[in-house]
C-alpha cells in the first residue's frame, strides 16, 4: 500500500513538533516506507519531562466531569474515523485489516471504560475510634494522582495498548509521556490526535517517537517520572526494572500460554478456539496459544482436526478482508521464528504443517513431539507456531503447564466443573479461561501475569489504582 509520505510530527506537551533526525516507518508486508517520524533525542525527552511537570498540575486540577468529557470525545473521534485508524494499524503493523478494525473498536471501549472509571476513584471513611484514645478523631482516605507516568508500549497492538495507559492516566488526573514502539508509532500519534481534537489541555499528554534505549533510558531514570508503565518483552522489562530505581512499576510482559483439552470437551469448539488463539495477529500476541496439552484418548481426533483447520488459514495481503493472517512485523522476526522451529526439528520434533517462510511471512506451523531441551518449548515464540503434547490426565497437564517460567493466561476445555476448578486452583497464571483458549480478554478485566509475565495488573480500574496513591486525612476534634 503506497501512502503519501507526509512526515509525521511527534506530539510533545500538546504541540506537534519535528525532530532533527527521522525514523522511516515501514510496511512489514513489502518493507516499503509508509511515513517518517522524528527520532527524538535524549534532550527532547528531558524537555518533555520538564513540560510534563506543569502537565501533572494541570491534569490533577481537571475536574472529573472534564476528564470524562475529554476521554469520551476522543473515543467518539476515533469511532468516527475507524477506517483511518484501522488502515494505519494494518499498514504500519503486521495485523490484517480485520484484526486492525477489531483493535480500533477495542480502543474505543478502553477509552469509554476509562471515562467511567474517572468517576469511581473513591476513598473511604476510617473509624479511628477503633483504637482507645482516638474517640475524638474522624477522617478518611482519598486517592490522588502520582504525577508523571512514563509509558513504553509494544508493536503488536499499537493503538489499544497505548490507550490502556493513556485512558486511565488521564482519568486519574496524571500527566503521561508515551514512547511507542519504534516500528509502529503512527497509531499512537493518532491517539494523540484524538485527544488534541477533544481539547485535552496542553502538557498532559506527550507521544515522543524514537529509539527505546536512547530516550527510554531518560524516561525510566528521570526522578520526576513517578511510574513506568511498560508493555513489552521480558528482556527489556528486566532492564527497565533494574534502571528505574524507586518508582512505581507496571510490567506487562511475555508469555508461553498453555491450553489443556480433556477427553470430555467439545473437540470442534476446542479446535476452532485454539487455532484462532494460536494464529491471531500471526501469533504476535502475548496471549497466543503456544502449547496445547491434549488428553491422549482424543489426541488423534484433535490433532487431525487442528491441522486441517490450520491449513484452511488464508495467509496473504493483510489489507484484504479475506486474509486471516499477515506477515510478522519484520523479516528478521520471521527468520527468528524459522530458526526456533528448525532447531526443534533438528532435535527431533515432528512438523505437522507449516514451517515455511517467504520474507516476513511465516506459515501457521504445528509441531509435536517437541523435546524439552528446545528453546521453543520454554521461551516465548511470539510467532505463528503451536506445540501439541499428549498427556494421560489433567494433573500431568497442569504440572507441565506450570513448568514454564511464564504465567499470563491459560485455557482449559472440559465439561467437568470439578476438573475446571482443579485447574483454576493449580495453574500458576494471572487468568484462566474455561472452554476458551488463553487468548481471551475484555478490556475491563484485571490483566497481567506471574513469574516472567509481569508485575501488577492493567485493565482500566486496576491501572487507575496503580496510577494513584491513598492519602489519609484525620481530624482531632476538641469537643467531640
Ligand atoms: N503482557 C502484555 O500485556 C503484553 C501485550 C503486548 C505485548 N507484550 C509483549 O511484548 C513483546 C513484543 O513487543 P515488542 O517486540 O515491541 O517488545 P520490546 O520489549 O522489544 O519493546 C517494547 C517497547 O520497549 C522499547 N524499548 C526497547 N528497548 C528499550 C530500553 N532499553 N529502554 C526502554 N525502552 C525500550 C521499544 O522501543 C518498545 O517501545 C512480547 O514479549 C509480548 O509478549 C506483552
Ligand atoms: O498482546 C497482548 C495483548 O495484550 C492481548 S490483547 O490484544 O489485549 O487481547
Amino acid at each position: 500500500m503506497t501512502t503519501q509520505l507526509t512526515g509525521q510530527k511527534m506530539f510533545l506537551a500538546g504541540k506537534w513538533v519535528n525532530g532533527d533526525r527521522i525514523i522511516e516507518v515501514r510496511d512489514p508486508q513489502d518493507n516499503s516506507i509508509i511515513d517518517t517520524v522524528p527520532a527524538a533525542s535524549a534532550k527532547d525527552m528531558v524537555n518533555c519531562i520538564e513540560e510534563a511537570k506543569d502537565g501533572a498540575e494541570i491534569a490533577a486540577s481537571m475536574p472529573v466531569h472534564e476528564r470524562m468529557k475529554v476521554i469520551n470525545v476522543a473515543a467518539d473521534y476515533i469511532e468516527q474515523n475507524l477506517e483511518k485508524y484501522a488502515r494505519t494499524i494494518a499498514t504500519e503493523s503486521s495485523k490484517t485489516i480485520r484484526e486492525a478494525s477489531k483493535e480500533v473498536q477495542r480502543c474505543v471501549q478502553t477509552l469509554r471504560i476509562s471515562a467511567e472509571e474517572a468517576r469511581r476513584i473513591h476513598g473511604e471513611t476510617i473509624p479511628f475510634d477503633q483504637m482507645p484514645g482516638s474517640e475524638n478523631r474522624v477522617g478518611y482516605y482519598y486517592r490522588f494522582p502520582i504525577g508523571i507516568i512514563g509509558a513504553i508500549t509494544p508493536f503488536n497492538d499499537p493503538l489499544n495498548l497505548v490507550a490502556h495507559k493513556v485512558g486511565p492516566a488521564i482519568a486519574s488526573g496524571n500527566a503521561i509521556i508515551v514512547k511507542p514502539a519504534t516500528v509502529t508509532p503512527l497509531s499512537a500519534l493518532l491517539l494523540a490526535e484524538a485527544f488534541a481534537y477533544a481539547g485535552l489541555p496542553p502538557k498532559v499528554l506527550s507521544v515522543i517517537t524514537g529509539y527505546g534505549n536512547e530516550i527510554g533510558d531518560v524516561l525510566v531514570t528521570h526522578p520526576a517520572v513517578r511510574m513506568i508503565s511498560f508493555t513489552g518483552g521480558v528482556e527489556v522489562g528486566e532492564k527497565i526494572t533494574r534502571k528505574a530505581g524507586l518508582k512505581k512499576i507496571s510490567m506487562e510482559l511475555g508469555s508461553n500460554s498453555p491450553v489443556i483439552v480433556l477427553e470430555d470437551s467439545d473437540i470442534d469448539d476446542a479446535v476452532e478456539s485454539t487455532v484462532s488463539g494460536a494464529f491471531y495477529a500471526a501469533g504476535q500476541n502475548c496471549l497466543s496459544v503456544q502449547r496445547i496439552y491434549i488428553q491422549e484418548s482424543i489426541l488423534y481426533s484433535f490433532q487431525t482436526k487442528f491441522v486441517e483447520r490450520t491449513n484452511q488459514y488464508c495467509v496473504g495481503d493483510k489489507q484484504l478482508e479475506i486474509t486471516d493472517m499477515g506477515p510478522l512485523i519484520t523479516e528478521k522476526e520471521a527468520i527468528r521464528v524459522e530458526n526456533l522451529v528448525n532447531e526443534a526439528i533438528e532435535k527431533g520434533a515432528l512438523l505437522l504443517t507449516g514451517g515455511k517462510r517467504n520474507g516476513a511471512f511465516y506459515l501457521p506451523t504445528v509441531l509435536t513431539n517437541v523435546p524439552k531441551n528446545c528453546t521453543i518449548a520454554t521461551d516465548e515464540i511470539f510467532g505463528p507456531v503451536v506445540l501439541l503434547y499428549s498427556v494421560p490426565d489433567l494433573d500431568e497437564a497442569i504440572r507441565l503447564s506450570n513448568e514454564v517460567n511464564y504465567g499470563l493466561q491459560a485455557g482449559i476445555f472440559t465439561k467437568s466443573i470439578d476438573k475446571a476448578h482443579r485447574a483454576i486452583a493449580k495453574m500458576d497464571v494471572g487468568g484462566i479461561m474455561i472452554n476458551d483458549s488463553s487468548d481471551y480478554r475484555i478490556d475491563s478485566m484485571p490483566f497481567g501475569g506471574v513469574k516472567k509475565s509481569g508485575l501488577g495488573r492493567e485493565g482500566i480500574k486496576f491501572s487507575v489504582q496503580e496510577m494513584t496513591e491513598p492519602k489519609v486525612v484525620c481530624f482531632k476534634l476538641s469537643d467531640y
